[in-house]
């Protein structure tokens, strides 16, 4: 079983996230995770913070040599703007008052509609909305990112997985239905894309509509979509509610920030179809392996791998530390007031599908060793084998 966990704070010195379950052997470095990171900044209509603000990579435990040593796997991701935070984060109290007595540390009494302040300072007891958005805010998903990137070197390095992320839609603009699904190999093309869009007609549209939202003072959602090749048949199961791999990517992908809605293949678009234009049927190819002529399903039947590429998609609001202020209650006056807001992104849609490819790839790297167990690369590699080879009509 892969657990994970992560602590930390939007201002705080670092994050640490922490990965237990990893077996042995993965080859991973702090450049591999710091390159993951590095694509989690990327984007068309991220805000300021994006530019100044560097992540500081260190593997603190778990790994030696460039290898998991099979214990926890910990990575600390400092920032290096924590010098303007260290009395307002402090983790211990501040004696002097004056160092408190700044700008930066003035009560947030303004929630944002959309945000998890109100409620946050409400069942959390604080007059200040300052601790909720410190830990609400996404800055939090650089820690996922980091391991993810070490679950999807475990995939690859076990059973030769790979995942994709790319943007699907951004507001109301969204790539062509029939469009052509990205690969592995396409990777280095969406990430030098603005907004990791397959598609240059719909990335143009996509970016003319980031600038025109901009100007108007909004923020703006969209849809990512995450693909992942080359997965045996019959990770998850059936046999359970909680052993649906569906119903375990769907609760990951919603547990990320501003993610509002998940799709499994086709999702929504399958459920306006007749059941014989909405599944996927089977034929024998040459080598007697049972094929599909379409994969609407998403790679997924019965809450599990069905041997097709895995496809997922998630739904992200738009953000809502909108520039143009919305309406909300001052909580220390009582009195009518506009939300507070200081600088924010204008789109995350980008970042967001890295993020939603990092907590795939936990999910899906958790479901490959609850098939294959196994305490080193090697040996799940091997159990993988020998289940493959005992598939019926792979004729192995
Ligand atoms: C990559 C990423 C970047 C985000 N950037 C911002 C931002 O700059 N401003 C903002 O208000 N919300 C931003 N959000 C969304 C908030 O974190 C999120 O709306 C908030 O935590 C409340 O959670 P909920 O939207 O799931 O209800 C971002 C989310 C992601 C995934
Ligand atoms: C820092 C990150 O994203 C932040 C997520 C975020 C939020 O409310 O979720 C709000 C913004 O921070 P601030 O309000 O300080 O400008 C984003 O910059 C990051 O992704 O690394």
């Amino acid at each position: 079983m892969l657990r994970w966990l992560t602590s930390g704070e939007s201002h705080g010195p670092a994050l640490v996230g922490v990965l237990e379950g990893l077996p042995a052997g993965v080859e991973v470095e702090s450049a591999h995770i710091r390159d993951a990171l590095a694509r989690r900044r990327l984007g068309y209509g991220r805000g300021a913070r994006m530019k100044f603000e560097q992540d500081e990579v260190r593997i603190l435990g778990g790994v030696r040599l460039g290898e998991s040593q099979g214990g926890p796997v910990a990575i600390e991701i400092g920032n290096t703007e924590w010098p303007k935070w260290v009395d307002v984060m402090s983790s211990d109290p501040v004696d002097d008052p004056e160092k408190l007595n700044r700008a930066r540390n003035a009560p947030l009494t303004r929630p944002r509609p959309g945000h998890a302040d109100l409620v946050g300072m409400r069942k959390y007891a604080f007059d200040d909305a300052r601790p909720v958005l410190e830990r609400a805010s996404a800055r939090e998903t650089a820690a996922r990112v980091a391991l993810g990137t070490v679950a999807a070197r475990f995939l690859e390095q076990a059973a030769g997985v790979r995942l994709v992320s790319h943007v699907v839609g951004i507001g109301p603009v969204a790539a062509p239905d029939d469009a052509a699904l990205p690969t592995p190999d396409d990777v280095a093309a969406l990430d030098a894309d603005p907004v990791r869009c397959f598609n240059a007609t719909t990335s143009a549209a996509m970016v003319a509509e980031i600038d025109e939202c901009h100007k108007d003072g909004d923020t703006l959602g969209g849809v990512v979509e995450v693909l992942v090749y080359g997965l045996p048949s019959g990770l998850g199961s059936y046999v359970h509610a909680d052993r649906r791999l569906d119903a375990r990517l769907a609760g990951a992908l919603m547990g990320i920030q501003a993610i509002k809605g998940v799709e499994v293949g086709d999702g929504f678009r399958t459920a306006t179809r007749r059941g014989s234009q909405a599944h996927d049927e089977m034929e024998r190819d040459a080598d007697g392996v049972i094929r599909r002529r379409s994969n609407r399903a998403g790679g997924l039947e019965g809450g599990m791998t069905n041997g097709e590429i895995l496809r997922v998609r998630a739904a992200m609001k738009p953000i809502s530390t909108v520039p143009r202020a919305l309406d909300t209650v001052d909580t220390s006056s009582n009195e009518p007031a506009k939300a507070q807001h200081q600088r924010s992104d204008v789109c995350a849609v980008p970042p967001a599908a890295v993020v939603a490819e990092a907590m795939v790839a936990l999910v899906v790297a958790d479901a490959l060793l609850e098939k294959t167990g196994g305490d080193s690369v090697g040996e799940v590699r091997r159990n993988l084998d020998a289940y493959v080879a005992s598939i019926p009509d792979l004729l192995r």
